[in-house]
């Protein structure tokens, strides 16, 4: 549960705002001092703090200072009286997240709240870019960690991306199909940069009307416009020495695409209606789903823009060209999903799995997410059937046995074909039958190889890496007679990482053991 702190000695407030938080599920602490308010930042490490302006033992504005320094991160939100917004506008462009006007409203106060709270954890909730689903649960459980999952070539490319260009201090295009993690991406360079200490702040260009998102960016002047009633500080004056993720960067009017223009070229801009420049230093990281050459061509994206945002492109794969890990990240979000539900969901059944695969997933993973937690929901058994699955995947095929590999891999480990005669690492509990089994292991090779296989897949790379993975475990397992804490030893990994291995590769321990060996096997 996230936690709002209140510093406010105005009993109104605290009632009103404890109020409408409760009902948002908040946790809600209060301070009526900026002593205690200090203190209370550093006990309980909120996630938004909401602000009185005029306290009884210092102004919160000068308070701001000192709770940068705790905690620079921290969405402040003032909470002021009408006739003091200057004040408020001041403490705008000292950083804070938003103000809002006394009298309160609840629902603007739930509004500013659930903003606020999601901006936090964008900046610090971690993104773990990952290949394994087991060693991510824990973390996920206790929501310390966005994991993001996929071992596949290309996203093995774009991690790669993410360290080259985090730390440089280069704009940042993230391009590619709606669903398909750019806003993981954008928070991972963000962490991974040398401003991770400093403001996140996204912007959906396609959320706003052209006015909104151009008072939205740089702010506006009292009268700018109709309903302008006050001054208004933008966020790149609000998030100078930050980072602004453009999200829908494609979807920015002609107007506010020039404006950010001169921002990448000048680093300055002037608020709407106003002529003060202002300086600021703010890193952009932007996305799109639109193919925005295209939109070039057709005069609708300025080139001259595209070529400042594209310091450093990165190119998010649809999920279908990344079809070795929809195991993965089925698995995973199977796993999310009934843990949330409370379902024990332990398995999914070839069948249902071969149709996953076989689907093409035009949503990407936002799709997946859907659909596994609706089969989640509908699931009545312990495995994942094709029944709770949406027409349009079991119309897209995949019932037959197309996909053997998935099918053994997504039986429940019980029913697994024993992994021995799937691949023969060695005969018996001892040695193999080679002087170091590379002989057996290139004719399984040979085996699984075979021209038909090179002729109809489209990531035999990942394939064969999986089958020669699945050799080493089930070959070490084997000499340690299913030992785990010995097998993982040997290997040089950990033992969480060795039972994942074991989960992911569907390895069956019991197909190592022969009868007689069982009774010797060490129990962990
Ligand atoms: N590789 C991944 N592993 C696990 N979850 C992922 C992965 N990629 C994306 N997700 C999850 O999928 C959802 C959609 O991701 P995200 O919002 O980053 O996509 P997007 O490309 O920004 O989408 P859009 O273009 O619609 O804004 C999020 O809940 C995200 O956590």
């Amino acid at each position: 549960m996230a936690d709002v702190l209140v510093i406010d000695d105005d009993p109104m407030v605290q009632q009103l705002v404890a109020a409408a938080l409760k009902k948002l599920d908040l946790g809600v602490r209060f301070a009526d001092s900026a002593a205690a308010g200090l203190q209370a930042i550093r006990d309980l490490n909120p996630d938004t703090l909401f602000l009185d302006i005029k306290l009884p033992d210092v102004s919160g504005l000068d308070l701001t200072e000192q709770i940068r320094l705790l905690d620079p991160k921290l969405p402040v939100v003032f909470i002021t009286v009408s006739d003091d917004s200057n004040t408020a506008i001041e403490a705008m462009t000292a950083g804070a997240y938003e103000f809002l006007l006394k009298p309160l409203d609840m629902a603007q106060v739930q509004e500013v709240a659930c903003r606020a709270i999601k901006a936090r954890r964008m900046m610090r909730v971690p993104v773990r870019m990952s290949e394994s689903v087991g060693e991510l649960e824990g973390e996920r459980q206790s929501g310390t960690e966005d994991p993001m999952i996929g071992r596949s070539l290309p996203m093995l490319e774009v991690y790669k991306d993410v360290g080259r260009v985090a730390n440089q201090e280069v704009p940042v295009l993230i391009c590619g199909e709606s669903g398909t993690g750019k806003e993981l991406v954008a928070r991972a360079v963000y962490q991974h940069s040398l401003r991770s200490d400093k403001p996140f702040l996204a912007v959906n260009c396609a959320a706003l009307s052209e006015t909104l998102l151009e008072s939205e960016l740089f702010g506006h002047e009292k009268g700018a416009f109709t309903g302008a009633d006050r001054r208004r500080i933008g966020k790149f004056e609000q998030c100078d020495g930050g980072t602004i993720f453009l999200d829908e960067v494609g979807d920015m009017a002609a107007e506010v695409q020039s404006k950010v223009l001169r921002l990448l070229q000048e680093q300055t801009f002037e608020r709407v209606g106003g002529s003060e420049t202002i300086q600021t230093d703010v890193r952009i990281i932007s996305a799109t789903n639109r193919d925005l050459e295209a939109m070039i061509e057709a005069g609708e994206f300025r080139l001259d823009l595209y070529h400042r945002l594209n310091g450093y492109l990165i190119q998010l794969p649809p999920l279908r060209d990344r079809m070795e890990d929809i195991v993965r990240l089925v698995e995973y979000l199977l796993v999310r999903y009934s843990r949330e539900s409370g379902k024990e969901l332990r398995g999914i059944a070839p069948e249902t799995l071969a149709r996953l695969r076989h689907y093409d997933w035009p949503g990407n993973i936002r799709e997946m997410q859907s659909v596994i937690r609706k089969a989640v929901l509908k699931s009545t058994g312990p495995v994942l059937v094709p029944d709770t699955l949406p027409t349009e995947i079991i119309n897209a095929g995949g019932g037959d046995t197309e996909f053997p590999e998935a099918e053994r891999r997504a039986k429940p480990a019980s029913s697994n074909p024993p992994v021995a005669s799937e691949i023969q690492p060695g005969r018996g509990s001892g040695d193999p039958a080679g002087a170091d089994g590379t002989g057996e292991m290139c004719s399984d090779l040979a085996q699984f190889l075979s021209d038909e296989r090179i002729a109809k897949s489209e990531t035999l790379y990942a394939e064969t890496l999986e089958v020669m993975e699945r050799y080493l475990i089930a070959r070490v397992l084997r000499s340690t007679q299913g030992n785990q804490s010995r097998a993982a030893a040997t290997l040089g990994i950990s033992r969480g990482s060795l039972r994942n291995k074991i989960r992911t590769l569907g390895i069956s321990i019991e197909s190592h053991v022969t009868t007689a060996e069982r009774g010797s096997r060490s129990k962990e």
